[in-house]
């Protein structure tokens, strides 16, 4: 259970984050939903504050591109329930004209909530230590030719998360970072033609089922610095990235 805890949620007006804010709402946690869709984001409150409470559901429209919004998303979490203990930065985009946005919202949107979050979680701030759960995708560990920009974006998600994670400024924070890499998940983002020969290869996850797996790791307090697959037929933490150990110069010669 959840109890007691306070999750934020970027993107979630619909789609995976939505889902989770259920799941994580079902198990006890209040959470504040976010999404620069408004009228989405209204919707979706509107739905769960019936359902679980005006107490334990809040709703912030913040555009994850606008460091004002995301500051004023942190800050007036804290202020209406107390504190944070759980950030799953959601936000993002498919595949899109402009290239350049991709990145803005996927990447840099990540890392600035990230930085902010942190603010208010540290321990050393006061905060009540916590999670940070960064959405990447499958798409951000392989090459593929879906779009590159996109790839680029979560490749530059697990990066940025599996090294902030040894950072100084996290891992003495009671912080932990961890970065999420599901296959197709059935929200609208895969309505796509050019994803079809690849969605009948790999299959579809169901949104419930990447929720529990948020949830599973939401609970685990020993996965600082992992990486999260979640595929349609199982889940499993990555665990043979390179690691710089790798590649210390030895006294040895070769
Ligand atoms: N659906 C899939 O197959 C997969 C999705 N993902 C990732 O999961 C995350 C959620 O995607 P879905 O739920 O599938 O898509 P979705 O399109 O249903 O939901 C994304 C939400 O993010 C919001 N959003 C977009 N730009 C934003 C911004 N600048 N600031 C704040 N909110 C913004 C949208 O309004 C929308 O409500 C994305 O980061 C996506 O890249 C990862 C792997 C697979
Ligand atoms: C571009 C927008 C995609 C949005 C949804 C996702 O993030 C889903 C990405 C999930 C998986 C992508 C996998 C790509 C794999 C291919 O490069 C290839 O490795 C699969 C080969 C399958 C085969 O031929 O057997």
């Amino acid at each position: 259970m959840l109890t007691g805890k306070v999750a934020v949620i970027t993107g979630s007006g619909q789609g995976i984050g939505k889902t989770c804010a259920e799941t994580f709402l079902n198990n006890g946690a209040k959470v504040c939903l976010s999404d620069v869709v408004v009228d989405r984001l209204q919707a979706t409150y509107e739905e769960f504050k019936l359902q679980y409470g005006a107490e334990n559901v809040h709703q912030i429209p913040c555009d994850v591109t606008d460091k004002t919004q995301v500051e004023d998303l942190f800050k007036g979490t804290v202020d209406t329930f107390g504190a944070i203990d759980i950030v799953f930065n959601n936000a993002g985009v498919g595949i899109h004209e402009d290239w350049e946005s991709v990145i803005q919202i996927n990447q840099i949107g990540v890392i600035r909530c990230t930085y902010l979050a942190l603010e208010y979680m540290k321990k050393s701030s006061k905060g009540p230590g916590g999670i940070i759960i960064n959405m990447a995708s499958f798409a951000g560990l392989c090459s593929s030719p879906l779009d590159p920009i996109y790839a680029s974006s979560k490749f530059g998600v697990v990066g940025f998360t599996l090294s902030h994670a040894l950072h100084a400024d996290v891992v003495d924070s009671g912080v932990r970072m961890v970065a999420l890499c599901p296959t197709f998940v059935d929200t609208t983002m895969i309505d796509d033609d050019n994803m079809k020969y690849f969605i009948e290869k790999i299959g579809v996850i169901k949104k419930e089922k990447l929720a529990e797996v948020v949830l599973e790791m939401v609970k685990d307090e020993t996965n600082n610095g992992k990486c999260m697959v979640v595929t349609a037929q199982f889940h499993y933490y990555k665990d043979d990235f390179p690691k710089v150990e790798d590649v210390f110069l030895s006294t040895k010669q070769s």
